[in-house]
């Protein structure tokens, strides 16, 4: 068992929350609640019936039910309710700082206006400001199973909304979609000024890391556990202080590790990496980022000095300007004095 200091320490740290996918924050009470609300049917009797339906084998497994419950956010008022339930919930857990993945094309391959999708969950992180002086930020994710095409235009159609987002990041099915195929959207996003971001290797190989930072130039990396198979590259990322958003609970879910004793989370954190713990899609695979932290903590001989780096890590790896970081790095240190 934890030694209860320690859990308390983990519980109130200042944390920033970098990997989170706001359509996996829809719990299935709520998934339920918005099928009636919207007269959306659902494949599922039941919210334990949904529940019991998350049993994943892999990645694919998983999105295919994660799109399933997205198809219930119809109206604006949807997108505000899912996402100020995230940052009620991410409040609770002292994250002080959100980092926010949409996945626009979700919706709008749906007919939803991006308009909607956008102001609706950009609402809601002006409220968490106002109501427990929480900042957010929201990074746009494209679909990488869909064409680079349909990118391109989900970018034109983001455009008069510029002020709303910081950042692009890519997700959904990695093995068989390279970084390498959204070269020219990422390239216009930097054009952009906007911040870039992209998963690469959970699933797919270290080689997909490498063309993210090669071809992409992103400036972090959304999970990268799979970097130590290459030690060149596990060389270059430390060297180069480059983030790893890692999603402990999640890679238990869809099996990137066997038990959360064989994660390699230690050993990213011995090979000099900037390493940060994030929740992924909390509502499907069963906590929070302090049950991410707590859970962790237990199956790993983790500590103090760990539970305070990565506090550290998580505003250093974000995109608040360096006023903002110097302020809440001084509140973790004042935690852990
Ligand atoms: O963990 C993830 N990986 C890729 N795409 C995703 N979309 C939501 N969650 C994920
Ligand atoms: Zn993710």
């Amino acid at each position: 068992m934890m030694d209860e200091s320690l859990r308390n320490l983990l519980q109130k740290m200042p944390k920033a929350e970098l990997h989170i996918h706001i359509e996996g924050s829809l719990e299935p009470e709520l998934i339920f609640a918005l099928a009636k609300r919207n007269g959306v049917a659902l494949r599922y009797a039941s919210v334990d019936e949904l529940r019991r339906a998350y049993a994943f084998t892999d990645l694919q497994s998983f999105l295919d039910i994660y799109y399933a419950g997205a198809s219930v956010l119809l109206h604006e008022q949807d997108f505000y309710d899912m996402t100020l339930a995230y940052l009620q919930r991410a409040h609770a857990d002292n994250v002080r700082h959100a980092e926010i993945f949409f996945d626009p094309q979700t919706h709008t391959e749906r007919g939803v206006a991006f308009s909607t999708v956008i102001d609706g969950i950009h609402r809601a992180l002006d409220d968490a400001k106002r109501h427990w002086g929480m900042s957010g930020a929201l990074i746009m994710c494209f679909l990488r199973h869909l064409p680079e095409e349909d990118a391109l235009a989900t970018l034109e159609q983001a455009i008069p909304h510029r002020a709303k987002f910081i950042g692009v990041g890519l997700d959904s099915s990695e093995r068989g979609h390279p970084p390498e195929k959204f070269a020219r959207v990422f390239a216009r996003c930097k054009e952009l000024g906007l911040h870039l971001v992209a998963h690469a290797g959970e699933e797919g190989p270290p080689d997909y890391i490498r063309s993210a930072l090669d071809v992409l130039h992103v400036e972090r990396i959304d999970h990268g556990v799979r970097c130590l198979e290459d030690a060149a590259l596990t060389r270059r990322l430390a060297e180069q202080r480059v983030p790893l958003t890692v999603c402990p609970l999640s890679n238990i879910k869809l099996r990137v590790f066997d038990r959360l004793a064989d994660h390699n989370l230690l050993k990213l954190l011995e090979a000099g990496l900037l390493v940060t713990v994030n929740s992924d899609d909390p509502a499907y695979f069963g906590g929070y980022v302090n049950d991410n932290f707590l859970r962790m903590f237990e199956a790993l001989p983790l500590g103090r000095e760990q539970a305070r780096l990565l506090a550290r890590n998580s505003f250093v790896a974000s995109f608040l300007d360096e006023a903002a970081k110097r302020k809440l790095l001084e509140e973790v240190d004042a935690c852990f004095a």
